[in-house]
This record gives C-alpha cells, sequence and structure tokens, in this order.
C-alpha cells in the first residue's frame, strides 16, 4: 500500500507483476495485505487499485493452476473483502482488466477505465469459469444477457462498451490513475451499500426461464464437447436462482471441477504452447522489420482466392501493399473482390473504411506493372500451385526485386528448394502457407528452404506477428507439417468409406471429438478438384496413369479412387451441388446426405469384391486420429518441426482441430502412447498394405522408454535441424 501523495487520504494498492500483472499467490497475499492495512489506518478515507504499468491485471496466474492445491490463495474472499471494506474502494482501469482481475474490479465499489482498456472473463477459454464471484457479481450489475455472453465466450470488450453495459461507472482519456483519485476523494463518505453488487437483486427478464432454455442450447451446440461453457452457464444460471452466498458455493463446486478436468489442461497447455511458438526465432529479425514502417511497399502477386485474403489481412494490419496481377481482367476482378472484403472488414471495426483508409493508393494500389517490384522489401506470390509457374515468376523476382527483398511463396505442399533454385539468391526465398480465407485464419506455416537464411526466417515471422498471425517455423517436405499429417486422415476417411461407411458417420464421429467440420464436409467446401489436379500431377490417376495399374493399389499400396470418380462425374463439392453430400444448388452450403452417393458406394464395393460392413465410432476415430498422430512422429523424428507443441499449434490453429483437446500430440500423450501405438499396430495388422497405418519409430521408441511426458520427447531425439 502506497499513498498518492503525503497529504493524501486515498490509499493506492498497485498491482505489480509484469509482464502482465498475473495475480500470483504473492500478489495475491500483498493485496490482502494492503487491503487491511489501509482499512486499519484512520488517516485513510479511500482505496484506488491500479495495476504497474499502465494494465490493471490479466487475472490469475495460468501458471498456478498446475501448482500442488496447497500453493493456492483463493481469490474470492480477497474480493469479498474488497466489496465489505468500509471505505469506498475505487478501481483504475488501464490495459486490460481480465478474469481475476476483471473480478477484483467487481469487488470494488467504483471502476473508472481508460478509454483504451479492454474487459473480460476469459477464463473459459482455459476451460474454467470465473471463479472468484464473477459469475455472481457481474449479472447483477450488467444484467443476466450480457453477463452470460461475456462469460461462455470470455471476449474482451473494449471501455466504451463496458461503460454502455454499466460495467464501468466512467471512462477517461487522460491520466486514469489521476482521475481515479479524484474520483475516490469525491465518494469519500458516500453510503456503500448501495455500490456493494452482492447485495444487489439480479435485475428480472421478462421471461428467463424462456430465455435460458435458449441461451442453453446455443451455448450447448457452439461447444460440440467443450465442457467449460456450459459449466460458466449453469453459474450464471445458479446467479439467477440462488441468493449470492449459495450462488458463490455453486460457483466454486463449479469451478474446482473444470480445474481438476483435462480440457482445463489441454487448454492452458495450448495458451502457453501458441505464445512459445510465436516467440521462435524473432530474435534474429532485423529491427524494425521493412515494412512495419509506412513508407514501406509489400507486394503481391497474384489475385485468386488466397491473394484476396492475404492482400486484405496486410491492408488490416495498416502495411501498404502493391497488388499485382498478371493482366487487367484478372486485375479488375481481384481488385472487386479485395475491395469488398475490406468493406466487410471495415465495418466490423471502430471507425471503418477511415481507419483501413484503403481507398488511399499509398496503402493500397493494384497494377499489371511488374517493374513496380524493383524498389519494395517483400513479396508474396500466391499464383495457383503449379510448379513451372511459380518458378518462372520467382525468376524474374530474382532479377526485378532489390538484393535485400524477402521473397516468399504460398504454397501448401510445393517444394521450396526447387522454387528458390529458379533464383539467384535462394537464401531469401522462404514458405509462406496462408490458410484460406487469409485474412480469418490464424495461422501462418513459415517453410524455409536449405539455403533460407535465419534473418529471412526471422523475418517471416515478423510478418505473422504484425499480422496477428500465429506463424510456425517448419522444414521443406512434401505437404509441410499440417498438409502432411492430414493426408493419412483423409486417406482413412475414404477408406472407411469403402469398408462400409458413410460420409455422413465419419464427419459426424470427427464432429462429435470436436472437429468444426469432419473431412467430407471439408473436401466438398475446398472443392474435390483441388486434390484431384495434385494426384493427376503426380501421375497417380488420369492419363498418366500406366494402362493395366490396379484401380485400388498404387507402388504397392493401397489405393481408393473414389474421389477420382467423383471428379470424373463432375462432383467438386459445394461449387458444383454435389460432392460427398448433395447441396441445394451449386454454391449451396447445406450439406444433405446423397442417396445417390450411398447406392455408388454399394456399387463401388459390389464391383471391387469388398463385403460391406459396419464400422462403430471408435474405429473411424481411430483410425482417422491415429493415422496422423502417427504422422506426427515421423515428423519430429524427421526434424521436420522441432517439438510437439508446434503440431499442435499448427492443427488448433489452421485445422479446426478441438483446442480443448489440446492439439493432436497433446491427445496422444492424454490417451497415452502405449494405447495409440497398440490400436496403430492393430490396424496395421489388418491393414498391411497402408504404410501409414504402421507406427512410426520414434512413436516406439517413447513407448519403449515408458512413455515420458511431452515436453520430454525431444529428449530421446539425437539429431534435430539445425535452423530449428
Ligand atoms: C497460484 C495462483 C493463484 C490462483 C488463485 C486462484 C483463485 C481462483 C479464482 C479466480 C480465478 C480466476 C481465473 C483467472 O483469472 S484465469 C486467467 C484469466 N486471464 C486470461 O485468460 C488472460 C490470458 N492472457 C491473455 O489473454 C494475454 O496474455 C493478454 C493479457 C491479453 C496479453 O496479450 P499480449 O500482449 O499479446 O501478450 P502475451 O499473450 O504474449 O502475454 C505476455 C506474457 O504474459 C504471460 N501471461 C499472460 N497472461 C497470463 C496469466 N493470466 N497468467 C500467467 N501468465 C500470463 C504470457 O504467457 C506471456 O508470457 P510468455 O511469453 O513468457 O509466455
Amino acid at each position: 500500500m502506497e499513498r498518492y501523495a503525503r497529504s493524501s487520504a486515498v490509499a493506492v494498492i498497485r498491482l505489480r507483476n509484469p509482464p502482465v500483472n498475473a495475480l500470483s499467490v504473492e500478489v495475491l497475499q500483498a493485496l490482502e495485505d494492503g487491503l487491511k492495512k489501509a482499512e486499519a489506518d484512520p488517516s485513510v478515507k479511500a482505496i484506488m487499485i491500479c495495476g504497474e504499468n499502465g494494465k490493471f491485471s490479466a487475472g490469475a496466474d495460468i501458471r498456478g493452476f498446475s501448482t500442488p492445491k496447497r500453493h493456492r490463495v483463493a481469490l474470492g474472499p480477497i474480493v469479498s473483502l474488497i466489496e465489505s471494506s468500509e471505505k469506498p474502494v475505487v478501481a483504475a482501469i488501464e490495459g486490460i482488466a481480465l478474469g481475476g482481475g476483471l473480478e477484483v474490479a467487481l469487488g470494488c465499489h467504483y471502476r473508472l477505465a481508460h478509454v483504451k482498456a479492454q474487459m473480460g472473463l476469459p477464463e473459459v477459454t482455459i476451460g474454467l469459469l470465473p471463479g472468484a464471484e464473477g459469475t455472481q457479481r457481474l449479472p447483477r450489475l450488467i444484467g443476466v444477457p450480457a453477463a452470460l455472453d461475456m462469460i461462455t465466450t470470455g471476449k474482451h470488450i473494449p471501455a466504451t462498451e463496458a461503460l454502455k453495459l454499466g460495467l464501468v461507472d466512467e471512462i477517461v482519456e487522460e491520466n486514469t490513475i489521476e482521475a481515479a483519485i479524484r474520483l475516490a476523494n469525491k465518494v469519500i463518505g458516500q453510503p456503500l451499500g448501495p455500490r456493494r453488487l452482492s447485495l444487489k437483486p439480479v435485475p428480472k427478464l421478462p421471461n428467463t426461464d424462456a430465455f435460458l432454455r435458449e441461451a442453453l442450447a446455443k451455448v450447448k451446440k457452439q461447444a460440440r464437447g467443450f465442457l467449460a461453457p456450459e459449466l460458466c452457464f449453469q453459474a450464471v444460471k445458479a446467479a439467477t436462482e440462488r441468493p449470492f452466498a449459495e450462488g458463490v458455493r455453486r460457483e466454486r463446486e463449479l469451478f474446482q471441477r473444470l480445474l481438476s478436468s483435462e480440457q482445463a489442461r489441454a487448454l492452458q497447455y495450448a495458451f502457453f504452447a501458441e505464445r512459445a511458438v510465436s516467440r521462435d526465432h524473432l530474435s534474429l529479425a532485423p529491427s524494425p522489420l521493412p515494412g512495419t514502417l509506412l513508407s514501406d511497399v509489400y507486394i503481391y502477386t497474384g489475385l485468386g482466392t488466397m491473394g484476396q485474403g492475404i492482400a486484405t489481412s496486410l491492408v488490416k494490419a495498416k502495411i501498404p501493399v502493391v497488388a499485382l496481377e498478371q493482366d487487367l481482367e484478372y486485375l479488375n476482378k481481384g481488385r472487386k473482390a479485395v475491395m469488398g472484403l475490406l468493406e466487410r472488414e471495415a465495418m466490423k471495426m471502430e471507425g471503418g473504411a477511415q481507419t483501413l483508409d484503403f481507398h488511399n493508393p499509398a496503402r493500397l494500389q493494384f497494377t499489371v506493372d511488374f517493374d513496380l517490384l524493383s524498389d519494395v522489401d517483400l513479396v508474396i506470390e500466391a499464383v495457383f500451385e503449379d510448379m513451372a509457374l511459380k518458378k518462372e515468376i520467382f525468376h524474374k523476382l530474382s532479377k526485378i526485386c532489390k538484393p535485400g527483398a524477402l521473397l516468399c511463396t504460398n504454397t501448401s505442399a510445393l517444394n521450396i528448394d526447387e522454387i528458390a533454385s529458379a533464383t539467384s539468391r535462394p537464401q531469401q526465398v522462404i514458405g509462406t502457407h496462408f490458410f484460406s480465407p487469409a485474412h480469418v485464419m490464424r495461422l501462418l506455416e513459415i517453410i524455409y528452404g536449405r539455403h533460407t537464411s535465419p534473418t529471412a526466417i526471422a523475418t517471416a515471422m515478423q510478418l505473422a506477428k504484425a499480422l496477428k498471425k500465429v506463424g510456425v517455423v517448419v522444414g521443406n517436405c512434401f505437404g509441410f507439417v499440417g498438409n502432411r499429417m492430414m493426408f493419412p486422415y483423409v486417406e482413412q476417411a475414404v477408406f472407411l468409406l469403402e469398408e462400409g461407411s458413410r460420409p455422413e458417420a465419419v464427419d459426424q464421429a470427427l464432429e462429435d471429438f470436436g472437429f468444426k467440420i469432419g473431412p467430407f464436409r471439408m473436401s466438398d467446401l475446398a472443392g474435390l478438384d483441388v486434390g484431384w489436379r495434385s494426384r493427376k500431377g503426380q501421375g497417380l490417376t488420369g492419363p498418366s496413369l500406366p494402362a493395366g495399374t490396379a484401380a485400388r493399389q498404387r507402388h504397392g499400396q493401397r489405393y481408393s479412387p473414389l474421389p477420382d470418380l467423383l471428379c470424373e462425374r463432375g462432383r467438386f463439392g459445394q461449387k458444383t451441388g454435389k460432392g460427398w453430400y448433395q447441396y441445394e444448388k451449386a454454391g449451396g452450403r447445406t450439406a444433405v446426405p446423397d442417396p445417390w452417393l450411398h447406392s455408388f458406394l454399394s456399387q463401388y464395393r459390389d464391383s471391387h469384391g469388398i463385403k460391406t460392413r459396419y464400422i462403430d465410432q471408435e474405429e473411424i476415430l481411430e483410425r482417422c486420429l491415429f493415422s496422423l498422430i502417427n504422422e506426427g512422429f515421423a515428423i519430429l523424428a524427421e526434424g521436420i518441426a522441432s517439438a510437439p507443441e508446434h503440431l499442435d499449434v499448427i492443427y488448433i490453429n489452421g485445422y479446426g482441430w478441438p483446442k480443448h483437446r489440446g492439439g493432436p500430440m497433446f491427445y496422444a500423450s492424454t490417451v497415452g502412447l502405449p494405447h495409440v501405438l497398440a490400436k496403430l499396430q492393430k490396424y496395421s495388422e489388418a491393414h498391411p498394405d497402408v504404410p501409414k497405418l504402421r507406427p512410426s519409430a520414434f512413436l516406439k521408441k517413447l513407448v519403449a522408454a515408458g512413455n515420458p511426458p511431452l515436453k520430454e520427447w525431444m529428449s530421446y531425439l539425437s539429431r534435430q535441424s539445425p535452423k530449428l
């Protein structure tokens, strides 16, 4: 506790724990001590709580949740202590007040925030609920619908919205601390009863029961097996049904249930994994990164779907862009699409189009003039996946661009070294695999080639950061990390159809597991023709396939021609109105099981002498997931990625893997590597012609080593890529 000024009647309690003033045991203890001291000091007439370094607090120290129980200090009683103080307590909220940080503020009698502050109860995103009485106080302050929304989604809200909701009493543009002191002085001596949220009733709704029923249905639908949102709901519901103290007891009970859950452990692992992965390599970037200065320019070529998203993403990050296309027709089409995307993005932002300023040619210009590339710092090429075309472009770039320019290729599978070989500066060539839609998806896979320099890698990582994406650096191999792990997963899904399953059964099993979208719905969305083109390119199907090749064999391994057969019938998915499902029209979005496909599958099985069998959910999950995980172990062993966390971050952010399961490698660690190995052995014996089911040597090694924790896996490998 300190005094604002020597003779001030306002005691100041400053939360101090850099970088985000997380509420560690020590901070909580100091907060309690400070409160008691201020309470006992007759010269103190009011108390102000603020955070060090322009941040109130990011909430409980998340690392503390995995420490043994006896070391924990409860926050709820401290919040009660604040509220019951006989002296007015004012929260001065700067920067962030999240989780337990906001709960501390809710215990205060007054809340004043800086206009740029953000507030929220994001506990749900780490598998918890606000466990310091926040689920009982917030509905009393801002009403049940708004509280439920904040608590079940975990969203951060800006101070301006917080003011409208009544979450804060006042917002200020100038010095928050001084304004809070003024407020504290003003309210000395005023009655505190009406300011104590625990004493307030929860505002009544016209039809609380109906509202809660609908809200629960919505929460359950979005959660897909994720427990925390539903328990958050239950805690808020308790506030509508019970007196404060009983509601708090219910909140504690639910909090304890979540605290000991595997899902909370998974989400907290994912939280730290993402931050650790994003930090990698950054230190080698030139500072400041060219292009983060507004006078510099990023240029990018190709205005197809990916290019449109990339351009939008760059403009959103306030990076000046020159968008290049091969001819005016494509340029005009691309321009229209990009402008449309930007209009929509601007509508979601405060300040709208003015903030993005994309009509300003200094921010975004469109051209067909390749010579404009001579002075740019960074190029992102985003033409379609055609090696010859990419090499031609890189050859040109290498000639035109200034010596230091970084040359990025947006590719999902092509060989970076081969692309780099078309240039005279392979050390500056790097893969940047954006995910569609590129202005929405958070993942950026960054692929280094044999000659890519550490500075180039670091610069690409900094680009990811500037775009607010999660950059993950990986090595160069077919499909890199994400798609390479996806191949066996999709392969199994199709094999399951051959053996007796249906697309809707496979999708359902994986969506129940928590995937946003199953493999067949995903394939229909992405377009079956994409994979078909690639398989034709690899000589697996199409005219280059040698005559007499067995329909279901390629290079001595099992192959399913099912996706090719659908493409030959013009069934490309949503875009043609038919794929693995049928749709209301070409371009339709609602997938409906298709009787035609069911009978096509029966005929297919008959014609190949396959006996249809019932395949249960367990087998669907095990074959799809364990083959994907198996590939992950192979990737780690080859040094294509530097740690299992990298694979997990890729899967959560780019492939819709359910975050509450922590990523595929974390999931493998939770079900146990011996179990994964045993299942792979079983399926591999049943399908000896499927190499991707054969357990990887690294997985076997880890099992033989006694199933060590994930953090130790990499220590069992002797060799690591020097660039990772
Ligand atoms: C022993 C513990 C006592 C526990 C008391 C138990 C009482 C139970 C009652 C109440 C329970 C309350 C629950 C909570 O409050 S849970 C926490 C809720 N808060 C959050 O989820 C916020 C998480 N943080 C963020 O969203 C962001 O980090 C943000 C604060 C917005 C800052 O973002 P950004 O500027 O992009 O910076 P970074 O994300 O890179 O973070 C910087 C470093 O700070 C670390 N960090 C952030 N938040 C926490 C946290 N709450 N606990 C511990 N560490 C945190 C983060 O990991 C970065 O560090 P590093 O790079 O080393 O990983």
